[in-house]
């Protein structure tokens, strides 16, 4: 092993995928198909909603039809799982899912019968009670024929559940599932790396790495496959509401977040203590892919390193490193983006210390850095096995930029583009997509070569077609039809809002609760992810601080 820039190397063990509640077949997902009910009748109620889940949410059941139930009769992590799954699609749609035309707003109570069960699973699991990626991607697929050649392939798999009930939902969330499959071998990959890498053992290093791509081509693929099923005004103003969480939604209606009723007790508080009430309330994000320990896990095998939003951190270079030896600070971490660290409680109790346990342990860049250095040795050609163990690495950082970059433009396309449109607009025509600026040079503006790809793709095409056009079939041209789709109707969400705020007794509370997550954004406004993130700012610094990550031909 080549000079560690530590004092005393780490003591390293091998980690086991099995001791973290992960598969080495399915990754992040249970290696077995996640159950579609509860076995024990006690929760037939539960099971008899979610047969016309979808149903029941049309016609503003949701609302009327919670029975109270224990969690003492769920066994096994499977159970579990289901329960969860279970839980947070009731809650969301009874938070989210208005009563007709958009009459009511959000609902900031929570009640017993769902949140306790749901905090005491949550509990269970070791994640926040809120919707988030596990609960509708990791334990929400089904496989469609068994006996198929790749039964994980995205075309043989189904959802369990969507809150909308259309197909665009269910290709969403399958798209994340698809890849967490493809990608389970890219895990088995980090950790033969990282044990080889502590083995000196080059070549086998970079044939880890090239494991790594691999599991990384195709999930650059199957991303890209996000466009066939999924339309972006279906995604912006029908299924994103309802992942929305409650926290920093003022503007939709939840300023202080949600009360569990039944788990922080409520009971002591008078109206003339409403000020303590409020900081009993929750605020949660809501769910989004940001909350799949895979691209963290790729991250920290990497050694890719995310700074808090707005600063540019160091990516440790040789010379970094040993500077930093000198200067005796390498015990202190440097700051990770807190976005992407809070991300972790939104991921079950072993993923999430497998993360920690990989970054505790995972040494490959350093390996390749020191590896590759001038000062220890001069590197050959390509039968030079540095150069080959550099190209490999380079090469797996270059398939990390690639899907941020492909996922920046989906971004653009899927809440940019649909937030600056509005909701009256026809959604039939979507404009191409821009190509992969993943060389590196023109990476960091990817999202506005994305939206001016959008834009000249909407000036080609036909007026009556072009849902870009502002000025001719735009938003602002379209009358807004207050009896089509009154949740996402901007007009009749506002005068639906005022009326509630106006009506309600904590004025406050409802006075702002005038927006919608989906919602049509003016100049200058800022589109937030269902996380909470200021998106594309956010997403760009994570996509450059990934591109920055390539090790140089000559390392010093
Ligand atoms: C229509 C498709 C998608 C949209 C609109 C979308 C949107 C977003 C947004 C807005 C963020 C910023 C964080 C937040 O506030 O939520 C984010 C982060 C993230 N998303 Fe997506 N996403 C999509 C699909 C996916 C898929 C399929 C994956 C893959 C598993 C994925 C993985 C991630 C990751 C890992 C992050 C954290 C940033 C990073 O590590 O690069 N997303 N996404």
């Amino acid at each position: 092993m080549p000079d560690r820039p530590h004092a005393e190397p780490l003591p390293y063990a091998p980690l086991r995928l099995e001791d973290y509640d992960i598969s080495p077949t399915h990754g992040f997902l249970p290696a077995e198909p996640p159950l579609r009910r509860l076995p024990d009748p006690y929760y037939a109620p539960w099971e008899h909603i979610m047969d016309r889940f979808n149903h029941y949410l049309l016609g503003h059941h949701i609302r009327r039809l919670m029975p109270v139930l224990g969690t003492d009769r769920l066994s096994t992590q499977a159970e579990y799982r289901r329960a969860f799954t279970v839980l947070s699609f009731l809650a969301h749609a009874y938070v989210w899912g208005r009563g007709g035309a958009a009459a009511e707003p959000a609902l900031q109570f929570l009640p017993a019968s769902i949140a306790v069960p749901w905090v005491a699973v949550s509990d269970f699991l070791e994640l926040n009670p809120v919707v988030c990626c596990a609960a509708v991607c990791h334990w929400n697929w089904q496989v469609l024929d068994e006996d198929a050649e790749d039964p994980m392939a995205l075309d043989n798999l189904g959802t369990l559940h969507t809150f909308s009930g259309s197909m665009d939902e269910s290709w969403f969330y399958l798209v994340t599932t698809a890849i967490e499959a493809k990608c389970a071998r890219g895990l088995t990959a980090i950790l033969a790396a990282t044990a080889a890498a502590e083995r000196d053992a080059i070549d086998d290093v970079t044939e880890a790495l090239g494991h790594m791509a691999h599991a990384l081509a195709e999930a650059n693929a199957i991303l890209e496959r996000m466009y066939e099923r999924c339309d972006p005004y279906v995604f912006y103003w029908k299924i994103r509401e309802f992942l929305a969480g409650w926290e920093n939604m003022a503007e939709a209606g939840l300023p202080y977040g949600v009360l569990y009723e039944g788990v922080d007790d409520i009971r002591a508080f008078g109206l003339d203590s409403w000020p303590a009430l409020i900081r009993r309330f929750r605020k949660y994000a809501g769910g989004s892919a940001a909350q799949t320990p895979l691209l963290q896990a790729f991250d920290i095998a990497l050694g890719i390193k995310h700074y808090p939003t707005g600063q540019r951190g160091l990516q440790s270079t040789v010379a970094e490193m040993r500077h930093r030896t000198k200067a005796q600070d390498i015990s202190e971490a440097p700051p990770a983006n807190s976005y992407l660290v809070r991300m972790r409680d939104y991921m079950p109790g072993g993923h999430r210390r497998f993360l920690e346990d990989l970054a505790a342990t995972c040494r490959i860049r350093e390996y390749v850095l020191l590896a590759c250095s001038d000062s220890l040795l001069h590197m050959g050609g390509r039968s030079d096995p540095r150069v080959r163990l550099r190209e490999a690495y380079n090469s797996c950082i270059g398939l990390m930029e690639s899907f941020r970059n492909k996922h920046m433009m989906m971004v653009t396309r899927y809440i940019i583009a649909p937030a600056k449109m509005g909701p009256a607009l026809p959604h039939q025509k979507c404009p191409a997509a821009a190509p992969d600026a993943s060389d590196g040079t023109s990476a960091a503006s990817a999202a506005s070569a994305a939206a001016a790809a959008a834009a000249a793709a909407a000036a080609a095409m036909p007026a009556r077609e072009c849902p870009l056009q502002g000025g001719r079939m735009g938003g602002d041209s379209l009358p807004a039809d207050p009896t089509m789709y009154p949740q996402t109707n901007t007009a009749a969400a506002a005068a639906a809002a005022a009326a509630a705020a106006a009506a309600a007794a904590h004025s406050e509370a409802d006075a702002q609760g005038k927006g919608r997550l989906a919602r049509k954004l003016g100049d200058g406004s800022v589109a937030r992810g269902t996380g909470g993130t200021d998106a594309i700012q956010f997403l760009k610094q994570v996509h450059s601080e990934t591109a920055r990550s390539k090790v140089p031909r000559h390392v010093v």
